[in-house]
């Protein structure tokens, strides 16, 4: 499973309104069309290689890209079938089908299948889920291999519902843009390999893919105070909190004081008594603070990030410290970044709805902080709207520990100054960067050595 780096995401409705502004600036839909049957013949042809390829076609314009693509292959002499749902119910799918001059077969038991499988029944447009005796006739092709053109059919687009494809696709082609289907749960994996054909829509928009990580290397100028001061906050378990500073050192901080427990990974981590925290709070060197990992929630949790608060200091706020911020984050955005999982997440905005990047999306807007909602589908989301989806990650990451270490790795990010949304979106690429190096038997300690 790959998807491609810094590509636009867009909802059916953005993707409909880009493909509306194009219209009106003079591409007609049919040039999009064209193009886009274009782009599946070509990977259609480099999968087939040379083997014969059934399309399966829908009634809307889905089903147009597949006729285009038949076309296309058919005059590079491949051995090509196309098999219909429906008549085409569109102008555009209408004239793609007149231009395909082969048989079209009807889509049922007696459907003779292929090597490969073109899917193009659906795509943004699906508006429920597949019928029943449809799901049964496509499930007969499983374990073939399946080009999905935008979509697998079947899913919703937007990532508002968690229908599943009969047909999860090897590769799917992503049309203009990515989909938010390509990158949250549970549809993700039925995607496969995601690439994108840029198909002369200039997609505007919020939401992109996790960007390439930018090796940071410190400017020659470089001392240890001006490359980030981090001040992590150890709660009554400290392994959590050691974690977390340790993770601050390694992903770039110049100098990291662990606050509360004498059991710090590394030596160079300054171990500090948690009288100091006041003091340690009003140190103008201090970038960013890290509150959370290894605090359970209760009064003393409460006390402390109060008083984080209080500090105006940018802030990560992980775990327990994530509810306990949230009434005041509410009243007073601050320049903070939230780093909850799926239960806390749960916990903490139990009132959202819609798709992981809305709620996420809504989450931020209501606290005015940046939030990294984790999981396997990682979203980032801004107040101002951005988002960027992390899919695929790195699975060697579901492992106890690697939480705290996201949330040290978003002080360090945090204590260089600039934008909290750029520093979240550095702090997962480094984090997901790291464990893909690592890899196999990855423990959470590992991350952060050398
Ligand atoms: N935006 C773009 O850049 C372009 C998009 N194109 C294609 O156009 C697609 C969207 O086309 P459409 O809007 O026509 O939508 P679709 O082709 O995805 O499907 C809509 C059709 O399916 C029917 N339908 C919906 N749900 C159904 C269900 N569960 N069972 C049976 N029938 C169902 C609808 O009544 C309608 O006829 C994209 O996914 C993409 O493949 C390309 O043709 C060209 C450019
Ligand atoms: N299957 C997966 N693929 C990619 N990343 C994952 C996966 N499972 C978990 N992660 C990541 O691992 C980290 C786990 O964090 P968290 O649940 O807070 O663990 P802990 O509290 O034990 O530190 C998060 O950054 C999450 O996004
Ligand atoms: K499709």
């Amino acid at each position: 499973m790959s998807i491609p780096a810094d590509a636009p995401i867009l909802t059916s409705a953005a993707m409909r309104e880009a493909e509306a502004a194009c219209a009106v600036q003079g591409t007609p839909l049919s040039e999009l069309m064209e193009l886009a049957g274009v782009a599946v013949a070509d990977i259609a042809w480099r999968m087939g290689a040379g083997a014969p390829i059934l399309i399966l076609c829908g009634p809307g314009n889905n089903g147009g890209d597949g006729y285009v693509a038949a076309r296309v292959l058919a005059a590079r002499g491949v051995a090509v079938r196309v098999a219909a749902l429906a008549e085409p119910a569109t102008d555009l799918a209408k004239s793609a089908r007149a231009g395909w001059s082969g048989p079209v077969e009807t889509i049922d038991a007696a459907l003779a299948s292929a090597p490969l499988i073109v899917d193009a029944l659906f795509g943004v447009g699906l508006s429920r889920p597949l019928a029943h005796d449809l799901t049964l006739l496509l499930r007969r092709f499983v374990g073939r291999r399946v080009l999905a053109v935008d979509v697998p059919s079947g899913v919703e687009s937007d990532g508002n519902a968690d229908w599943m494809p009969p047909l999860a696709a090897d590769v799917t082609l992503a049309l203009s843009a990515l989909k938010p289907a390509h990158v949250l749960l549970p549809t993700a994996p039925a995607c496969g390999r995601v690439l994108l054909a840029p198909i002369g829509i200039a997609p505007h928009g919020t939401m992109r893919t996790l960007p390439p990580l930018k090796a940071a290397t410190p400017a020659a100028t470089a001392h240890k105070f001006n490359r980030g001061m981090v001040l992590v906050f150890a709660g009554p378990m400290p392994g959590a909190a050691g974690l977390a500073s340790a993770s601050a050192l390694r992903a770039g901080a110049g100098y990291v004081v662990l606050e509360g427990s004498e059991r710090a990974p590394l030596s160079a981590i300054i171990t500090e008594s948690d009288a100091r925290f006041g003091e340690r709070l009003s140190d103008p060197r201090v970038g960013a603070v890290v509150i959370g990992p290894g605090f359970p929630a209760g009064d003393e949790l409460l006390f402390d990030v109060e008083a984080a608060l209080d500090s105006g200091k940018p802030l990560v706020l992980d775990a327990a410290a994530i509810s306990a911020a949230l009434p005041r984050l509410c009243e007073t955005p601050c320049r903070a970044i939230l780093t909850p999982h799926e239960g806390e997440f749960a916990r903490a905005f139990p009132e959202l709805y819609g798709s992981k990047i809305d709620r996420a999306k809504a989450a931020a807007v209501r606290t005015g902080a940046v939030v990294i909602y984790k999981g396997a589908d990682t979203i980032v989301a801004a107040p101002d709207g951005r988002v960027v989806a992390a899919w695929p990650g790195s699975p060697w990451l579901a492992t106890a520990g690697t939480g705290d270490v996201l949330a040290g790795a978003c002080g360090a990010m945090l204590a260089r100054g600039g934008d909290a949304f750029d520093a979240a979106v550095a702090a997962v690429g480094w984090h997901i960067a790291q464990a893909a190096r690592i890899g196999r038997g990855l423990v959470a300690d590992d991350l952060v050595r050398e």
